[in-house]
């Protein structure tokens, strides 16, 4: 079999007495959507948190393309091509939405300054075109100029998904993308999940079982920190201790 994209190998992570994630061992594949789905509580945000390098493992290891990222800082695992979009806002909300995106390309160049970084270099042609063609990916054209506080929930939700995709990733990880949005907003977000993953490989916490069934290749549900089991939707959906565990009981 082909290796995956990113290999979790018997991942652990315990806060005090708590084992959040317990001796995860899940493949992610290139080119799918794989979503991680389970009760609350289950330890799927930790699971993001230790992917993405913002906590430290307490057991096992991580490798992207076979090279080992666990310990890395969230920034290096970030140039190694892993970008993250997080379920709390995290842009500079007086720049406009074409600033925060121009920022986020410019700091994936290692030849600018953090000086350089913050000047303002709109006459710049690569991190401005950039920036352009990811606004116009996320069908935020018309809102380019507008202060990112200005914009509305499910804008501001889509301006982070860009701050990552400007970082030109191989695979994005998302948490909760759909977190607070209206049913509309909801239905966009689906289907920029969908046109992203034509090219992208995405992991995506997810508590919309519908958003889940419609865009996810892959399924890995958790239960009390453990992989209860990974597979296509189809399959896991049959699986009696999934029923039981949480897709027979109200979905989060
Ligand atoms: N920073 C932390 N310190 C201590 N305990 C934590 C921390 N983060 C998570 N936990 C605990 O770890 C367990 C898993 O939490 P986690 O947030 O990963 O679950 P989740 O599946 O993402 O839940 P939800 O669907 O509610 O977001 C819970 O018991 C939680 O209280």
């Amino acid at each position: 079999m082909a290796t995956p994209l990113v290999a979790l190998d018997s991942v652990s992570k315990e806060f005090g007495k708590i084992r959040a994630v317990d001796d995860v061992t899940l493949d992610i594949r290139e080119d799918e959507v794989t979503a991680v789905i389970g009760p609350n509580g289950a330890g799927k945000t930790t699971l993001f948190n230790l992917i993405t390098g913002r906590y430290g493992l307490t057991d096992g290891r991580i490798e992207l393309r076979g090279n080992r990222i666990d310990g890395l800082e969230p920034q290096e695992i970030v140039q190694q091509g892993l970008a993250r979009s997080f379920q709390i806002t995290n842009f500079f909300p007086d720049l406009t939405a074409l600033e925060n995106i121009r920022l986020a390309a410019q700091a994936q160049r290692s030849d600018l300054s953090p000086s350089a970084l913050l000047r303002h270099h709109d006459n710049e042609p690569g991190p401005r075109d950039a920036a352009m063609d990811v606004l116009k990916r996320l069908d935020l054209l018309d809102i380019a100029r507008e202060p990112a506080s200005s914009l509305a929930h499910g804008q501001q939700r889509h301006l982070e998904i860009g701050i990552a995709l400007a970082c030109d990733p191989d695979i994005l990880v998302m948490d909760e993308p759909t977190a607070g949005m209206s049913p509309d907003e909801t239905v966009e977000t689906r289907e920029l999940v969908e046109d992203l993953a034509e090219d992208i490989t995405i992991v995506i916490v997810e508590h919309d079982m519908d958003v889940v069934m419609r865009v996810a290749d892959r399924l890995a549900v958790m239960e009390n920190g453990s992989l209860l089991t990974a597979g296509p939707p189809e399959t896991v959906k049959k699986d009696e201790r999934v029923q039981q565990a949480y897709l027979g009981g109200e979905t989060a």
